[in-house]
């Protein structure tokens, strides 16, 4: 890209620069004709997206190599290894009609299954040894690794009806005689004991509440911020107010070894790839088809096979190789199929592009003429195009074309590439800037490294743990509803996701007509006014008019402010870059407010407050409460100093290397943070945090929540105390206090629970398994 970058003449460029909706066709035009002359613009699009360079593609040579080193490692025992090896065999074996290719991917299915039946994952074993029986019913290995697995699991009455099976379609008598030995085995157990029926192991599903949003939301019109929505009627705390499907969403490159490329859920050991290309993993064949298409058919042959069987284990049969998905309803549109076929495209080019195409490729299945004019109009989306920096005009002008030359080669003749369209996929990338989510997924760490994504706690309630909330980025996506919920930096509704659901809820009461408001990343409390404020207008390129950032509000103030010199004195001092932002605010507070926030704000700016003269003289380094000076020169330097130390703290707590002088610098640094900088920096409370982590690994539990409730003590002042950063805080002193039998827990879970059901309702133990182990602890 950068080639074709450095190549556009500075005039064009220039245009670019100072293009507008309106002079956009002209641009597009020019960049599009510029290219169809530059030799190095049909290399790249060549590379991307011919068929013939497909890199991703399927190579029965590259499966077959995956699959000796999985055999390899097999036979070491090695079978973390294996597992990988066989997994990279299924990706690059070609899924092919004909029996002999069908028969290798079963094979390698097979192999698998074997390897989790030996790594003693029962579920994800049968889960392989049915894919491997829906592509070939009459292949006796598989059903013999079943009823094994069966055995294993204590589900013997599946287990006979599979070495049956697996007896009468072996062809050799060698083969049939070992089933025989195993099958008396097997049913001399069970005369002996009761025969345990175990519920059949279906593919990967989450289950969710079936939780439904309880009103209709209305789009209005609110000033500075463009369209909104608000709810009809009054809505409590922690109602679902919408839930949606999203219209397109694609996988971080990131996850892709981790996450399903089509729910985004953690992939499990079975993972099922793509059919057409070798990148895609899905955690289930319901995915896969959902993202890709259909798989295959079973044989007429194989069905024959199976109908020689006696009636009882024909219909089991049946039931067990019975292609469910079939009847899946699979949508208009399967959302990876137009990248198929091994291209580079979706793997080289940036998300949103990918995005971009997964758009596009649901307006073409839909307008069968091909004609994308309207593609703007329809989708409804507001867009930033005019106050994009040059850099991004210009890379979306790039792009497009890029993108419309790559998806020609799966739409051909009917996909017009002129200025029209490509204006059109200029505007839906700026569209795309402005209202994608980023799909998140919350995971617990604890201090030891252990995480809770399985929903099981692997370690003895014995062993010390403060446990760390995480977000983890694993998707963007374009809800349509969900595009029309402005941002605020104090947000009255929060975002969360499951599988590709969007969830939104209340997390305070709001009245009837008051606009919803999510967050679109900066919060009051999590950073000052300013640095929101850089951060939306870098990312979405608007101004933000939320309340955080057009009124007074403590956290703003005291977040990164110093410490008045006076000791007695609990007001705070500003540098100049916060001064700036809060001058405005305070500026603008009404004289009754002053009299009436007799509050904590009140209380830290005093002085800022009762300047009689609307121009306000306050200067950085001065105190807003009593206008005594501090040196912040003087006053940095101390603290950069004592925040070395607390750095060395923090890395010694990744490396779980903690010694007592460690410790004891941290300590001292503490202290200098405490008398420089106000007692509601943020800074302290991180300083507070990371000592409870490190007296929590030396053992020093008492001490360890003394510092948890220090650091939670100062976010409760920053934050709402009902906000949900306040809960990740108290799951790690709840988890300290219970490991010192600390009655307290019961009040710091019953808290935890109370935000976390503010924020996830009934979904909060679905999100968050953690907070059932919690509870079971009490
Ligand atoms: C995802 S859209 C939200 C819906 C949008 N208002 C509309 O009419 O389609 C994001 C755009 O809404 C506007 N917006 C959202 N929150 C805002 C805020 N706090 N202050 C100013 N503008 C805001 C900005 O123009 C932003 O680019």
């Amino acid at each position: 890209m950068d080639t074709l970058k450095g190549a556009i003449p500075e005039k064009l460029k220039q245009a670019i620069r100072d293009s507008t909706v309106n002079t956009l066709q002209d641009t597009c035009s020019s960049l599009h004709h510029f290219f169809l002359h530059f030799d190095p613009f049909h290399q790249t699009v060549t590379q991307l997206a011919d068929p013939s360079y497909a890199l991703c593609g399927k190579s029965k040579e590259a499966a077959l190599k995956y699959k000796q080193l999985g055999n390899q490692c097999f036979s070491n025992a090695d079978y973390a290894n294996a597992l990988d090896y066989y997994t990279q065999a299924l990706q690059k074996a070609p899924f092919e009609v004909g029996e002999i290719e069908n028969n290798f991917i079963a094979t390698l299915y097979i192999n698998r299954a074997t390897v989790l039946h030996k790594m003693n994952l029962l579920v994800e074993c049968l889960r392989d040894c049915d894919r491997a029986l829906q592509i070939c019913p009459s292949y006796s290995k598989a059903w013999y690794r079943r009823g094994k697995a069966n055995i294993a699991f204590g589900n013997n009455r599946d287990a006979i009806c599979d070495l049956n099976i697996a007896k009468s379609v072996e062809s050799s008598t060698g083969g049939k005689r070992q089933i025989e030995c195993e099958l008396k085995i097997i049913l001399d157990q069970s005369k002996s004991t009761d025969i345990v029926v175990q519920p059949r192991q279906k593919e990967n599903s989450l289950s969710t509440t079936g939780e439904m949003p309880q009103i209709k939301l209305q789009s209005v019109s609110v000033p500075d911020k463009g369209r909104g929505m608000v709810p009809p009627s009054d809505v409590s705390p922690g109602s679902l107010v919408h839930a949606e499907e999203p219209y397109a969403m694609v996988i971080l490159k990131q996850c892709r070894e981790t996450h399903c490329h089509y729910c985004l859920n953690d992939l499990p050991a079975d993972r099922v790839p793509c059919i057409s290309c070798s990148i895609p993993l899905y955690c289930s064949h319901q995915c896969q088809i959902k993202a890709g298409g259909q798989m295959f058919m079973i044989s007429t042959e194989d069905n024959y096979i199976l109908k020689n069987l006696p009636n009882d284990l024909a219909e089991y049969a049946a039931e067990v190789i019975q292609y469910n998905d079939c009847e899946q309803k699979i949508g208009n549109v399967t959302e990876h199929k137009h990248e198929c076929q091994g291209v580079h495209w979706p793997a080289v080019l940036p998300s949103d592009i990918v995005l971009a195409g997964r758009l596009l490729a649901k307006f073409l299945s839909k307008n069968s003429s091909g004609d994308i004019t309207s593609f703007v109009e329809k989708l409804e989306l507001s867009h930033c195009y005019e106050h994009m920096p040059f850099e991004s005009k210009l890379d979306s002008h790039i792009y497009a074309i890029v993108l419309l030359y790559c998806l020609k080669h799966s739409y051909g003749a009917m996909l017009a590439i002129n200025g029209i369209s490509i204006l059109q996929v200029v505007i839906l990338i700026s569209q795309i800037k402005v209202n994608c989510m980023t799909v998140v997924r919350l995971k617990s760490i604890d201090a030891h490294g252990l995480s809770d994504q399985s929903g099981g706690f692997p370690f003895h309630s014995s062993v010390h743990l403060t446990s760390n909330v995480e977000q983890v980025r694993v998707g963007k996506a374009i809800y349509k509803v969900g595009s029309l919920f402005n941002h605020s930096c104090q947000p009255n509704v929060h975002a969360y996701f499951l599988s590709r659901t969007l969830y939104l809820r209340t997390t305070q009461a709001v009245a009837a007509g008051c606009q919803l408001e999510l967050s679109y990343g900066p919060q009051v409390g999590l950073w000052d006014c300013k640095d929101r404020q850089s951060f939306l207008k870098d990312e979405y390129a608007f101004h933000c008019q939320c309340t955080g950032c057009s009124e007074v509000n403590l956290s703003d103030i005291v977040l990164n402010a110093f410490h008045c010199v006076n000791p007695n004195c609990s007001g705070a001092v500003l540098e100049s870059r916060v001064l700036e932002c809060e001058k405005q605010k305070i500026k603008h507070l009404a004289v009754a407010d002053k009299v009436i926030k007799n509050d904590d704000i009140y209380e830290v700016c005093l002085h800022a407050f009762n300047q009689n003269d609307a121009s306000i003289h306050i200067q950085p380094g001065f105190c807003l409460k009593c206008s005594s000076y501090r040196d912040l020169e003087s006053s940095r330097a101390t603290v950069d100093k004592a925040l070395i130390c607390i750095k060395r703290l923090q890395d010694a707590i990744l490396s779980k290397e903690i010694s007592n002088t460690s410790i004891s610098d941290a300590l001292r640094s503490l202290h200098l943070l405490r008398s420089n900088l106000h007692a509601c920096n943020k800074v302290i409370a991180e300083a507070e945090d990371n000592l409870a982590q490190a007296f929590c690994l030396v053992g020093e539990l008492q001490l360890s929540a003394d510092h948890c409730k220090a650091s939670i003590q100062i976010l409760e002042k920053i934050y709402d105390p009902d906000d949900i950063v306040i809960a990740y805080e108290l799951v790690k002193l709840s988890s300290v206090q219970l490991s010192l039998g600390d009655n307290s827990a019961v009040n710091s879970i019953g808290r935890i629970g109370a935000i976390f059901s503010r924020y996830y309702g009934l979904h909060a133990d679905l999100v968050f398994p953690y907070l059932q182990y919690l509870r079971r602890e009490i």
